[in-house]
């Protein structure tokens, strides 16, 4: 069954839980600060995440910023629970290679 958007209410509640996460352009996104050591090792851990979730981010790299952007293709490209709960999990992972939120 295909996820589904979810509701303001409902963004606006997922957002109050993911502090490293912003709406934009209708993707949840974020960024983080990943020192070049660590990068290849948060990129491993990312990857297997997404795998495991069946769901992946799209993810940009300028030199120590990583930034992602998620949604779901079958929602319509709508924020869906399938994206908060990865975004969850990728916090979680950039907290662990010692990656920092950039907050815009
Ligand atoms: C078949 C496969 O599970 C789907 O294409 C998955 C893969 N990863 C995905 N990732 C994201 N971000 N959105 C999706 O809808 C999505 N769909």
């Amino acid at each position: 069954m295909p996820a589904s958007p979810l509701t303001d209410a409902e963004l606006d509640q997922a957002l109050t839980e993911l502090p490293d996460w912003r709406l934009r352009d209708g993707d949840l996104t974020a960024s983080f600060t990943v020192g070049r050591g660590a990068l290849p090792g948060f990129y491993a851990a990312l990857a297997a995440a997404e795998d495991e979730a069946g769901h992946h981010a799209r993810v940009t790299v300028m030199y120590t910023s990583v930034g992602l952007a998620l949604n779901t293709h079958d929602a319509g490209g709508a924020v869906t629970a399938k994206d908060t709960a990865l975004a969850a999990t990728i916090s979680r992972i950039a907290a662990d290679h010692g990656g920092g939120a950039e907050r815009s």
